[in-house]
């Protein structure tokens, strides 16, 4: 392309701005950092939108906003910019048209229609489905001390890291919601429609699901906050996730998690971690779910998945149980090996967590209760990680020289701890 026309190329990421708009009487009650939820913000993909060099052609200063009202996440959408190419020979790309494919035909180009939905969410806005769980975020009042104030306390029967001790009504309480809906849910499949754009934007990946698939189930977040002295209560919506339940013999089903998104300006607060605890406290509270599995996870999420199975299966006192550190698999008579393969399938079956998660899981924590300066105990451990990976690798390592064998086991397993430490040290510095 010569220079001359390269001027008319924008990057889609940077020039579709987003935002989550709600009444101005409700940005008011925002200060310092919960002024973030209002701020626009970028995609961090539009390659399934604008094609893979996420690239617009023919246009300067271009600046396409799409806002969304905060609660029912009607669109609205301007297309703004300084010039357009108009040439036959290199004609300018459909914006709109591009973008119609995508979004519900019900966005509004109007900035009066759009200012009365906003209006008209804070009054009628509920979230769709049954609310399954809750917990209490401090408001961030006091300025350039975000992330350490955001403390939480989860309601219900959720997992909670029960740190502040707010109730729903105290000075700066922010209350978060979660609901549970299926496409039967009145009105969720058109919702739906609204919210799946961001998985497109945020998942590497990540495509809209279908929807003569009957049997999806979604949880939404939603921040709620009431408007001071009147009875009313904004909803805003945070992510959701996405599971799909497949049968597993003979009578079961296995969940699986399919899309998971907490939108950038709620990001980095520990919502991801009550979603992903929540969804997880409801499939075992369920008797035909036998495990939860997740699909083609992104690195983010799978650092999120690990540090709340860790915490959980600490919770359940898993480093007290006699058999944690007995029986592994190099060492040990045969009869406490067969006692801890026993062991484990018993504790993955209860807690219903998907087989090469769960050996990771426990290989996590005898890592982090290991004694460096015990030989045998290194040596133990490393013959037991070793082992696994050779079981889950062994259709390549079995085609190799032993000499080949031992040494991709043995940088296999250094890239194994690594991220074993670096998973360990974020959940429990
Ligand atoms: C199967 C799939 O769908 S895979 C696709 C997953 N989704 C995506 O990639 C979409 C885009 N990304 C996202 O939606 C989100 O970033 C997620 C889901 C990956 C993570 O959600 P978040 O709400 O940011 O997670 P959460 O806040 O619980 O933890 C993330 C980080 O915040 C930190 N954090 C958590 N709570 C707090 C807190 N109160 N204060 C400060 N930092 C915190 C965590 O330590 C963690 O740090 P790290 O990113 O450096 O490891």
């Amino acid at each position: 392309m010569s220079e001359d026309l390269g001027e008319w190329l924008s990057d889609s990421n940077e020039v579709l701005n987003l935002q989550l708009v709600r009444d101005p009487e409700d940005e008011e009650l925002l200060q310092y950092e919960d002024k973030q939820a209002i701020e626009p913000f970028n995609p961090a993909f539009t390659y399934p939108i604008f094609g893979e060099h996420e690239k617009i052609f023919g246009y300067k200063g271009l600046d396409i906003q799409l806002k969304f009202a905060s609660g029912s996440l009607r669109q609205y959408l301007s297309i703004n910019y300084d010039a357009k190419l108009n040439s036959t020979a290199t004609p300018s790309d459909e914006i709109e048209g591009t973008l119609y494919k995508f979004i519900p035909p019900d966005y509004t180009k109007s900035d009066l229609d759009f200012k009365r939905q906003v209006e008209k969410d804070a009054e009628t806005f509920k979230p769709l489905g049954e609310k399954i769980n809750s917990y209490i975020r401090k408001s961030q009042l006091s300025k350039g001390k975000g992330k350490a104030k955001s403390k939480a306390q989860v309601k219900g029967k959720g997992v909670s890291d029960g740190i502040e001790d707010l109730k729903e009504g105290d000075e700066g309480a922010v209350v978060f919601e979660m609901y549970k809906a299926t496409w039967d849910t009145p009105g969720f499949r058109e919702y739906h429609r609204r919210m799946q754009l961001f998985i497109l934007l945020f998942i590497e990946g990540g495509s809209y699901v279908q929807e003569d698939e009957d049997s999806w189930e979604f949880i939404t977040l939603y921040e709620k906050r009431k408007r001071p002295e009147s009875e009313i209560y904004t909803y805003h919506f945070v992510g959701y996730v996405s599971v799909y339940p497949f049968w597993c013999y003979p009578d079961q089903v296995r969940l699986r998690l399919s899309q998971f998104v907490i939108l950038p300006p709620y990001q980095h607060q520990g919502h991801g971690s009550k979603l992903y605890s929540t969804l997880f406290a409801d499939m075992l509270s369920r008797k035909e779910v036998a495990e939860l599995t997740v699909e083609d996870p992104a690195e983010a999420f799978e650092d999120l998945r690990d540090r709340n199975d860790l915490r959980f299966l600490i919770k359940q006192n898993i480093l007290d149980d006699p058999m944690f550190q007995i029986g592994l698999s190099t060492c040990g008579d045969e009869k406490q090996r067969i006692q801890r393969i026993e062991w484990e399938n018993t504790i993955k079956k209860k807690y219903k967590i998907a087989q090469r998660q769960f050996d990771r899981l426990l290989e996590m924590l005898l890592l982090r209760e290991l004694n460096q300066l015990n030989e045998d105990k290194v040596k133990q451990y490393r013959l037991h990680v070793k082992a696994r990976l050779f079981r889950f690798n062994y259709e390549m390592l079995s085609q190799m020289t032993p000499e080949e064998r031992k040494e991709a086991l043995a940088k296999t397993y250094e890239s194994v701890v690594e991220d074993y430490e670096r998973i360990l040290e974020m959940t429990f510095h």
